[in-house]
C-alpha cells in the first residue's frame, strides 16, 4: 500500500451545555463547551469503512448531556474527567479520550433596592449576566493509566497605565521605535497550566480554587511587576504561580502586546504629556514563553495557547 494512516481522533467537537443547579429557589449556572476526541484502533473505519469500532460521535455528544444530568458539572475539569474516564473503560478499540471545555462564567444581577426589601436579599436569584472578561479553558487526556490535565484562560485584557519601560534595545539601521521610559503595558492574555496530578483521583486538586489562585497570582504580577520588557513581565506571572501552586508545574503564555502610541497634539499646539493615546489593534507584538519548575519537562505544546 503506497499510504499508510497517520494520526486520528474524532468525536463531536463544540457542545454547548448549560446546567443549572436550583437550591431552593437560589440557582447556580455552569455553562460549558465540551469537544469530545477519542482515538485508538481506528485503522478499519479510514481503510475499509467497517464502522465496527466506532461510536457514533453523535453518541459522544450524548453523553456529555446524560454526564451533565447524572454527574452533575463541579468543575469544568472534573466533568472532563468524567468523560475521559467513561469513553476510554467502557470501548475497548478507544485507548485515548482528550476533552476541550471552554466555560463562560455568570454573575448574578443585583436586585433594586425596593425589590430586595421585597426579597430580602441582594440579589435576584435567578437573574444573571455574562461575565464579560475572561474564558476559562482545559483539557483533559486519559490514556486508561495517565491523565493530563491542562488548564488555562484566554482573553483576559490587562492594562498598567505606567510602571512600564522599554529601551536599550538593539538598533540596526530599520530601527525607529523611540526609547520608552514611561509606557502603557497592556495585553490580552491566553494561559494554559498543566497540573502534575496524573493518577491517584483522591488527591486531585480542588479545581475551583486552584483557578482562582492560579488567576489571582497572575494578575498580581502583572499589576506589581515594574516591566522593563513584556518578556520580563511574563516570565514574573509565570514564576509567580509556579512557585505559589504546587499542583502546578508549567505555565505557557501568550501575549499580545496591545501597543498605545501617544498621539501627536503638535500640530494642533497642545501639548501630549502622557495622556492621549492612539490604541493600535494590529500588527502586534507577539511574546510567547513557557515558565517551568526546575527539572521539569516541558508537556504544552507551542501552539496551545492559541486554541
Ligand atoms: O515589551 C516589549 N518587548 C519587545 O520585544 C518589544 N519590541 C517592540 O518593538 N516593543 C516591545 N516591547
Amino acid at each position: 500500500m503506497p499510504t499508510i494512516l497517520g494520526q486520528n481522533q474524532y468525536g463531536k467537537a463544540e457542545n454547548r451545555v448549560v446546567k443549572i443547579t436550583r437550591d431552593g429557589d437560589t440557582h447556580h449556572i455552569k455553562d460549558l463547551n465540551v469537544s469530545v476526541a477519542l482515538s485508538g484502533d481506528m485503522e478499519d473505519v479510514h481503510y475499509s469503512g467497517s464502522n465496527a469500532n466506532v461510536l457514533p460521535t453523535d453518541t459522544t455528544k450524548n453523553t456529555v448531556y446524560a454526564f451533565a444530568k447524572e454527574y452533575g458539572i463541579e468543575s469544568a475539569e472534573q466533568f472532563g474527567i468524567h468523560l475521559a474516564r467513561h469513553f476510554v473503560t467502557s470501548q475497548e478499540p478507544i485507548k485515548i479520550a482528550r476533552i476541550r471545555i471552554e466555560e463562560y462564567s455568570w454573575e448574578r444581577i443585583e436586585t433594586s433596592e425596593a425589590n430586595s426589601k421585597f426579597i430580602g436579599s441582594d440579589d435576584v436569584k435567578h437573574s444573571f449576566v455574562r461575565k464579560g472578561q475572561e474564558t476559562r479553558v482545559t483539557q483533559i487526556t486519559y490514556d486508561g493509566e495517565k491523565w493530563e490535565v491542562v488548564s488555562g484562560l484566554k482573553d483576559l485584557v490587562v492594562m498598567n497605565s505606567t510602571n512600564s519601560e522599554f529601551w536599550g534595545y538593539v538598533k540596526d539601521k530599520y530601527t525607529t521605535l523611540q526609547e520608552a521610559y514611561d509606557r502603557i503595558l497592556a495585553t490580552q492574555v491566553s494561559a494554559r497550566w498543566r497540573f502534575n496530578w496524573t493518577d491517584d483521583e483522591q488527591k486531585a486538586p480542588n479545581w475551583e480554587k486552584s483557578y482562582e489562585q492560579v488567576r489571582k497570582h497572575m494578575l498580581q504580577a502583572f499589576a506589581e511587576t515594574y516591566s522593563l520588557s513584556l518578556q520580563q513581565t511574563l516570565y514574573q506571572m509565570g514564576s509567580r504561580i509556579i512557585n505559589n501552586r504546587s499542583e502546578i508545574d508549567e505555565v505557557r503564555f501568550s501575549l499580545p502586546n496591545k501597543h498605545h502610541f501617544l498621539v501627536d497634539l503638535e500640530p494642533f499646539g497642545l501639548k501630549n504629556d502622557n495622556e492621549v493615546y492612539f490604541a493600535a489593534d494590529r500588527p502586534y507584538g507577539l511574546i510567547e514563553a513557557t515558565v517551568l519548575r526546575d527539572g521539569v519537562e516541558p508537556q504544552i505544546p507551542v501552539d496551545m495557547t492559541n486554541l
